[in-house]
């Protein structure tokens, strides 16, 4: 019966996520969006740079290596894509300016695929050629785009030794994209997968999902490739701490990674026992729908949101 409710209210809020009259709604009341921004502050660096920034100081300073993305996506026109270029080619900039230990991470379709592949390329190649020794990693983003992100990467990686991926290990295609992904030598972040997609493309949340998951760190792990561990899954966490124990990588080999605000004890557990971790800020404007996202996904968020709003 709870479980019903706390599902029900789960796909209420996926519903509110993309619900545009909603959203203005609430962004106009100034009642409401404020009692919503103390919700979203759990979860995001700040709607700017310098708001993150300070955050992420913070977090360095107690020796998390963190990410930092400015949250978008589905850009319709080139103005607004190159607009959000020049953010990104702003968070390097203060990146290198302040000594920051970060990286970037990016959605292609937020500075342009979702117009042209070949601006996205182009938008790309400014911002890894900014900084090399920033890395910057692409975001896996929806099924269709898949193929396209693949493209980018491949061509960006003969180029750009600073140029990261991300695979869904969800996604039965995964198991051919990983052959391809390994070829070029630059880190894969595994998550599990984020985006609603036909049950016969994909592996539901369970055993069978955990054992891929693991099976592609394992793989990297033991070719002494580079990878990110991004879940916030106990068990997974457990088992990849075995595997770093018995490939033994060096440090800039592997992370542990999270999204800021979510099972950050399990974090700083990895963290004090040693293992190299890093927490992902996102920050802007469109926070919104980052906070129904990840209220959605783990419905029980629901009672600290609504701590969070009276506090
Ligand atoms: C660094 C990073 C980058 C990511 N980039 C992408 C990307 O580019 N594309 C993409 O599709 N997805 C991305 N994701 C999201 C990812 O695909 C998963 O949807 C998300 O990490 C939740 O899955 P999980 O691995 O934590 O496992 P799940 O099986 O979803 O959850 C395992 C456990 O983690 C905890 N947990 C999970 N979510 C929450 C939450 N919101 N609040 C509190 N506890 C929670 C719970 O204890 C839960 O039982 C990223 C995730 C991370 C950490």
């Amino acid at each position: 019966m709870q479980k019903d409710l706390l599902l029900l209210g789960s796909e209420a809020l996926k519903k509110a996520a993309i619900n545009e009259n909603a959203k203005e709604y609430l962004m106009a009341n100034p009642l409401l969006f404020n009692v919503l921004k103390k919700a979203a502050d759990r979860y995001i660096g700040g709607e700017t740079l310098n708001e993150t920034i300070t955050k992420v100081l913070k977090e360095n300073e107690k020796q998390f290596k963190c990410s930092i993305e400015f949250m978008g996506e589905n850009t319709s026109t080139i103005e607004e894509a190159n607009k959000a270029t020049n953010e990104f080619l702003k968070i390097i900039q203060e990146i290198h300016l302040r000594s920051l230990n970060a990286t970037v991470s990016l959605d292609l379709s937020h500075i342009g695929l979702a117009i042209s592949k070949d601006l996205a390329y182009e938008n790309l190649s400014k911002i890894c050629n900014e900084n090399p020794n920033i890395e910057v990693t692409i975001s896996a983003e929806g099924i269709n785009r898949t193929d396209n992100i693949i493209d980018i990467y491949k061509k960006g990686s003969k180029l750009f030794d600073n140029l990261s991926i991300t695979m869904q290990a969800y996604l039965h295609r995964s198991k051919d994209d990983f052959k391809e992904l390994v070829k070029e030598t630059g880190r894969i972040r595994i998550v599990k997968g984020a985006f609603e997609t036909p049950k016969k493309l994909s592996i539901p949340r369970g055993e069978e999902l955990n054992n891929i998951y693991l099976y592609y760190i394992e793989h990297l792990l033991s070719n002494n490739h580079k990878c990110s561990i991004a879940t916030h899954d106990y068990i997974i966490q457990q088992e990849a701490k075995k595997l770093i124990n018995l490939y033994n990588p060096t440090n800039e080999m592997y992370e542990f990674e999270s999204l800021y605000g979510i099972q950050t004890q399990q974090l700083i557990n990895l963290k004090n026992e040693g293992y190299n971790t890093k927490l992902y800020f996102v920050y802007g404007k469109e926070w919104y729908l980052y906070l129904c996202n990840r209220i959605a996904e783990y419905p029980m968020n629901i009672f600290r949101a609504l701590s969070d709003m009276v506090d």
